[in-house]
């Protein structure tokens, strides 16, 4: 019989609820109201001003600006089809939205031991709360510390990951496995409509300076000319995608019909000593590369498999690292004061 799990079938028989119907009629009626959590941080300040391009989107963000800042908004703020609100996700929110980009949650390892199993899992509660009141399309912006160390390379959204549940780095992986898990039980008990994107290291314009991070460390280290500070191995990689690239992405995923989880990153991988050299030779050649203490549980390798987000969502990276990292070095170079030598 159809449907019947006896023969294999393990989705759940009870058919979803609809969405609410205010979000049919807004659909049609007036502007698509977004809201992004998060949205004065790195990623979010970008996604904002992607979204504020289409003159159909009405865009609020909610965020505590722990490690983002008013200053990543400036030029919205005042602007008719934009809102700022001062809001900590780990509290309800009550506003009236059709799609939620939620972002919210600090990204540095340094900044991320803070507070992120709250932040991850009382705030995607929340904002799944809020998407089921009225409706809304929501996306996690989720990541590939979910897969952990690998054992898979590179990895495909299939690999379940292997990650140490008691670690230093844990609150932040396993507060992102949980919020995955919270959208798909949302997804399947509520009908909510989720999308889950795996976003893989992602630099770019308006990195904190001092946000701990590995590309926007370096850099800040050659302009200031200071030492390089690669944490031991090196041999250790990672894949890095440019700001513009990830945003596209996420507007794909938003804007389309699968779920996810979908991987988002550029499958260019580099050791961190490449990196290392690599900022070096761009920015300051008379700085040294030195090599450092690591902390524990760093993955030794990290490259996404990106033919799910190539088939569903016809995206792939466009920006090289090496056409990047000069546009974040001007970024880097205006906010620290560093002219360029002629
Ligand atoms: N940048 C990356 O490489 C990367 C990779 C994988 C996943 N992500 C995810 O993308 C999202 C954005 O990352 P980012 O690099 O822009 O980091 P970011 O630190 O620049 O931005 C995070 C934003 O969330 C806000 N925030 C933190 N806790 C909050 C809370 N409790 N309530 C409201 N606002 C809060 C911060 O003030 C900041 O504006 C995060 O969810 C992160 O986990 C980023
Ligand atoms: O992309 C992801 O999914 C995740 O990546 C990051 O984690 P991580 O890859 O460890 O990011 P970094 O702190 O930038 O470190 C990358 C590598 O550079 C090394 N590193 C870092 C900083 C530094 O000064 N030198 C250095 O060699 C680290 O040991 C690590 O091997 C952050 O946890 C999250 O922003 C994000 O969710």
């Amino acid at each position: 019989m159809a449907g019947n799990s006896s023969n294999g079938d393990q989705s759940t028989a009870k058919q979803p609820p609809l969405p609410s119907p205010l979000r049919f009629s807004k659909f049609f009626q007036s502007n698509m109201r977004i809201l992004v959590t998060g949205g004065a941080g790195f990623i979010g300040s970008h996604l904002v001003d992607r979204l504020m391009e289409n003159e159909k989107n009405e865009v609020i963000v909610a965020d505590n600006f722990f490690t983002g800042s008013k200053d990543n908004l400036k030029k919205w703020i005042g602007h008719p089809r934009f809102e700022l609100i001062r809001h900590d996700v780990t509290e309800t929110l009550m506003i009236e939205v059709d799609q939620i980009y939620h972002l919210a949650c600090p990204a540095s390892p340094i900044f991320y031991k803070y507070n992120p199993v709250k932040t991850n899992v009382i705030g995607t509660l929340n904002m799944l709360g809020l998407a089921k009141r009225v409706g809304a399309r929501i996306l996690l912006t989720s990541t590939s510390e979910v897969y952990g160390d690998p054992l898979e390379h590179p990895q495909p959204e299939s690999y379940w990951g292997n990650v140490n549940p008691i670690g230093v780095r844990s609150c932040y992986d396993e507060g992102k496995r949980v919020a995955e898990t919270l959208m798909f039980d949302y997804h399947r008990q509520h009908g909510i409509e989720i999308r889950v994107a795996r976003i893989f290291n992602t630099y770019g314009p308006r990195m904190n300076i001092d946000d701990g991070r590995v590309v926007s460390n370096f850099i800040a280290q050659a302009l200031r000319g200071e030492s390089l500070t690669v944490q031991a191995p090196g041999t250790q990689t990672r894949s890095f995608c440019y700001v513009s690239d990830l945003v596209d992405g996420l507007i794909r995923l938003m804007g389309g019909s699968d779920t996810g989880p979908i991987n988002l990153g550029n499958p260019g991988e580099f050791t961190m000593t490449e990196l290392a050299e690599t900022v070096k030779e761009l920015i300051n050649p008379n700085v040294e590369i030195k090599i450092v203490e690591n902390t524990p549980d760093d993955p030794r390798q990290r490259k996404p498999d990106i033919t799910k987000a190539k088939e569903l969502l016809g995206w792939e990276p466009k920006v090289k690292l090496s056409e990047g990292l000069p546009l974040m070095e001007g970024d880097f170079r205006l906010r620290l004061g560093v002219d360029k030598k002629e």
